[in-house]
Order: structure tokens, then C-alpha cells, then sequence
């Protein structure tokens, strides 16, 4: 099950309770994603010179990665308030017209998977974002009419896992659009020292390096780790998180040294041995791994394929040398041809 993954990049309740007290608040604290940091500290510079609400901004990336976080940064950082909703939450026009009039001039509003907005609150909101008027109908039959509502000028902030899950008309109403990329085993360092330090456990350079190596590039997931091995070095050492207490607990937990679990071991496994190392399409994969094809793609794939184990091609997801020899096969001899059309 994809929520016992120790690794799972998708927040627990566990992570809820601590990532208040360790999530950046500031953007100095955001580590990692250089260029995002740097654009929006220009941006959020600009709009408070010139007094305005900042532009919409839509933030992509796999779960984990710190879109939340961010949000929650460029709201302190515009010393404005933040409310947070989800698409899922906002079911009728209503409920986000509640949310919009509710809001103090510059502040931001949160939307996270703002891809599962309904068709409808999606219709509402364009006018909302491109010239910050409601148009609602109100009553019904032949006594409904349509009214506009004056906004405070407000900042949209999306979250999304997939930028490809977004309707072109909203995508297109974002002026700042920023994806998040999977964090290096430095910057992940840099995540797993701060966090220790914060929650006041012991930990050498070389353990943090340990950890952040085996996080999938995710601080969720560093984070996540930081305090397993910490209870292991309580219980087995003096509490310090050294490189060999990093080690041994990770092999414990079955965290593989490249950050892979079973579900991504399991992947690579089932298109190496039942697939013959593909193209296989992502359904067959699903239904061989009893897995959604969402978590596939959202979670399990976007890792695999940017640390080069996993190509997607027009026929489907295939297993590359590198997945063949770290899952202790020999590659297939016969490179083949990428660029085949797909099978009729
Ligand atoms: N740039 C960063 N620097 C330091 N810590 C970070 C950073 N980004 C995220 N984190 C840490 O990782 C945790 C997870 O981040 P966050 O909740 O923002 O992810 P998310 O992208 O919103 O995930 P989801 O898709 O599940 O909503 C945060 O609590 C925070 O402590
Ligand atoms: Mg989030």
C-alpha cells in the first residue's frame, strides 16, 4: 500500500504535527530551487514597491516538494494573509464566492490540487482572477438574473502535482508560473541540518548526507527519515545520528542506498521480468503492480524517470540499462528504437 510507504512522498498525519514547527517560512529558509527563489524574491520585491497584490501564481511539482511550504512563504514574504482551501472542497460557485469576498486587498488565496476544481467554480473563477469580479447567478427559473460583486484585488496561488492536469484557460490566467524539481542530495543535506537542528537532534554532517542521499530528492521524505533514524540512535546508539546509525536503520527500514522503496523496486522489477524491460503502457503496469495509474504517475514515475532509470517513449514506459543493473540484471544488448511509431 502506497501509505506505508516509509518513503511515500504524501503527507501522514505524523508530518502534519511536525512540519509546523520545521516548514520555511521565510524565503532565506526555503532551501533548494535556486531559480524559483530568486524570481520570486524579485517579483514579491516589485508588487510591495509598487503596492499591488502580487500576480497569480500556479506552482507544480511531484508531492513533497514544497508547494504548500511555498505558498505559505510568498504570503509572509507580501506580509499579507493566507487562507488556504482545495479544488475538492470548493463543490459549488458559491463557496468560492464566500471564500473571494471574505478576502482583505493583496491577500492570498491558497487553492491545492487545483486541478479537481469543478467545471463550473473554474467558470467563476476567470473573471475572478482576470479583472477581480465575481459574476454569479443567483435564484432560479425565470426570476434568476445574474449579479457582479467588486473584488479586492487578491493573488490566486494553484498547486498542482501534474501541470498537464490543468485546463488551457486556467493555466493560462497564472502570470507567474513556477515547477518545483527534485531537490539534490546537498540541498537535501542542507534540509535534513536545519530540521535536526530545530528539533534538537544530534546529527554529524556525514549522517544528514546519508539521509538526504536516500530521500527521492524529496524534503518531505528527508524529514520523514530524520526522525526514524533518530529514534534508532536513541535506542541503539547515544541519540547522535551518525553516518553508520543513518546506515543501519535505513537498511532496517528497507530504504535501497538510491532512496528507492519496494514500490519503485517493484516497478522497475515488473517491467525488467514481465515485460521484458518494455514498452509497456501504464495501464498493464498499473494493473500488474495492483496500483493506480495516478500514483504511478504522480508519485512513483517522476523520480525514476529524472534520475534516468525509467524512459517514457510513444509505446510506453521502458527500463533503462542503469534500472537493469541496479536491480542486478544485465541490460538487454540491443538498444531499442525509441522513435518506433506507436503500434496501431
Ligand atoms: N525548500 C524547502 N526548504 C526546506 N524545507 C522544505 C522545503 N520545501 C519543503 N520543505 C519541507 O518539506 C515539507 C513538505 O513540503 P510541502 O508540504 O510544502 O510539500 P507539497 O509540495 O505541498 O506536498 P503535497 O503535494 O503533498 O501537498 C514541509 O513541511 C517542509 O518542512
Ligand atoms: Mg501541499
Amino acid at each position: 500500500m502506497t501509505e506505508t510507504r516509509i518513503i511515500a512522498a504524501g503527507a501522514t498525519t505524523e508530518d502534519a504535527a511536525v512540519e509546523a514547527s520545521i516548514r520555511p517560512k521565510r524565503l532565506d529558509e526555503y532551501l533548494g530551487q535556486v531559480p524559483v527563489r530568486e524570481q520570486m524574491n524579485i517579483y514579491i520585491e516589485a508588487t510591495k514597491r509598487r503596492g499591488e497584490a502580487l500576480d497569480h501564481v500556479l506552482i507544480f511539482g511531484p508531492p513533497g516538494l514544497g508547494k504548500t511550504t511555498l505558498s505559505q512563504v510568498i504570503a509572509n514574504e507580501l506580509g499579507v494573509n493566507l487562507r488556504q482551501t482545495s479544488g475538492p472542497v470548493i463543490e459549488k460557485a458559491g463557496d468560492l464566492a464566500a471564500l473571494l469576498t471574505n478576502l482583505q486587498p493583496h491577500d492570498v488565496l491558497f487553492v491545492d490540487e487545483i486541478h479537481r476544481l469543478s467545471p463550473l467554480v473554474e467558470e467563476v473563477l476567470y473573471p475572478a482572477m482576470e479583472d477581480f469580479q465575481l459574476d454569479i447567478m443567483i435564484g432560479e427559473g425565470p426570476a434568476a438574473r445574474s449579479i457582479k460583486i467588486d473584488l479586492p484585488p487578491f493573488t490566486l496561488i494553484g498547486a498542482t502535482t501534474r501541470a498537464g492536469l490543468l485546463t488551457a484557460p486556467l493555466r493560462d490566467r497564472f502570470g507567474i508560473v513556477q515547477r518545483l524539481e527534485f531537490y539534490s542530495a546537498e540541498e537535501l543535506t542542507k534540509i535534513v541540518q536545519r530540521s535536526a537542528q530545530i528539533l534538537g537532534i544530534p546529527c554529524t554532517p556525514d549522517g544528514a548526507a546519508e539521509i538526504a542521499r536516500r530521500s527521492r530528492g524529496t524534503p518531505r521524505i528527508a524529514n520523514r527519515l530524520l526522525r526514524r533514524v533518530r529514534d534508532f540512535a536513541q535506542v541503539r546508539g547515544d541519540g547522535t545520528i551518525t553516518r553508520e546509525a543513518a546506515f543501519d536503520s535505513m537498511t532496517m527500514l528497507k530504504v535501497d542506498p538510491e532512496g528507492f522503496d519496494e514500490l519503485d523496486r517493484r516497478l522497475l522489477g515488473t517491467i525488467i521480468e514481465s515485460f521484458d524491460g518494455g514498452p509497456v503502457g501504464v495501464e498493464s503496469l498499473a494493473a500488474a503492480l495492483s496500483e493506480e495509474r495516478g500514483t504511478l504517475e504522480d508519485v512513483v514515475e517522476p523520480f525514476l524517470i529524472q534520475q534516468g532509470y525509467l524512459i517514457r517513449t510513444a509505446r510506453g514506459r521502458m527500463a533503462t540499462p542503469k534500472a537493469y543493473r541496479h536491480m542486478g540484471f544485465t541490460p538487454r544488448s540491443k538498444a531499442p528504437d525509441l522513435f518506433e511509431p506507436p503500434a496501431g
